[in-house]
């Protein structure tokens, strides 16, 4: 089977963002007049969108209730600061600019589904010199539902016309493994990035690879 486009996630996939948003995550928490979290807790708490990680940051777990009233306030410093940092600890994952490179020079459509909000994702991507290996960019926040919802991957597809059936996903954690399936798209996943402290050997997917250049290995042998 060969590949007429890659379906990219943005954190934990292509780049290392846990340091900024661990940096913002605790400036809203100091405001608000609690402790610091370590940036292993943190990397717990990502992957389901900025509001996601405001609520399960500011209760420090996974799934209690927050009040409308502190997460609002929460939601505010969050943004305020993240702006402010967003890519100044940002790294590259190794691999990345070789695989997105061989994906390109096998005739590959990219796109990235992150669910990250489009005010930070597109300074991201141009601070980071990715943006322009990429045709489309779908947000959190440009889908009436984010990942693990499959919309904003068939939405990807649509945007880069091409069928799921021809269509690669590769991300880090439960939310693209399952958003993929959903859309019937082969995914892969990368080990190195954040699961909501679950191991990447818990999902459900076609593969599990080291790096990106390694998953454009892969697409070109299958
Ligand atoms: O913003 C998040 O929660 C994670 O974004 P991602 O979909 O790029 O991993
Ligand atoms: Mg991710």
């Amino acid at each position: 089977m060969s590949f007429a486009a890659v379906l990219l996630d943005l954190d934990g996939t292509l780049l290392n963002t846990l340091a900024d948003l661990t940096d913002a995550t605790n400036a809203m928490r100091i405001e608000l007049g609690m402790h610091p979290l370590s940036q292993d807790v943190v990397a717990t708490y990502l992957g389901k969108g900025t509001r996601n990680l405001v609520r399960r940051a500011l209760s420090n777990s996974l799934d209690a209730h927050v009040d409308d009233e502190l997460l609002d306030r929460g939601l505010e410093i969050f943004q305020r600061t993240y702006h402010l940092v967003n890519g100044d600890k940002t790294l590259l994952y190794p691999g990345v600019l070789e695989g997105l490179t061989a994906f390109r020079e096998q005739g590959m459509r990219l796109a990235v589904v992150t669910n990250k909000p489009q005010a930070f994702t597109l300074p991201l991507l141009e601070r980071s010199g990715l943006l322009h290996f990429f045709e489309h960019v779908v947000c959190g926040d440009t889908c009436a539902q984010r990942k693990p919802d499959p919309m904003p991957m068939l939405h990807a597809c649509d945007l880069l016309d091409v069928a799921p059936a021809d269509t690669l996903a590769i991300g880090d954690s439960c939310n693209d493994a399952l958003a993929a399936k959903a859309a019937g798209i082969t995914v892969l996943a990368v080990p190195y990035g954040y699961n909501e402290g679950q191991s990447v050997h818990t999902l459900e997917v076609d593969d599990i690879v080291s790096s990106i250049e390694e998953a454009a290995q892969w697409a070109r042998n299958h």
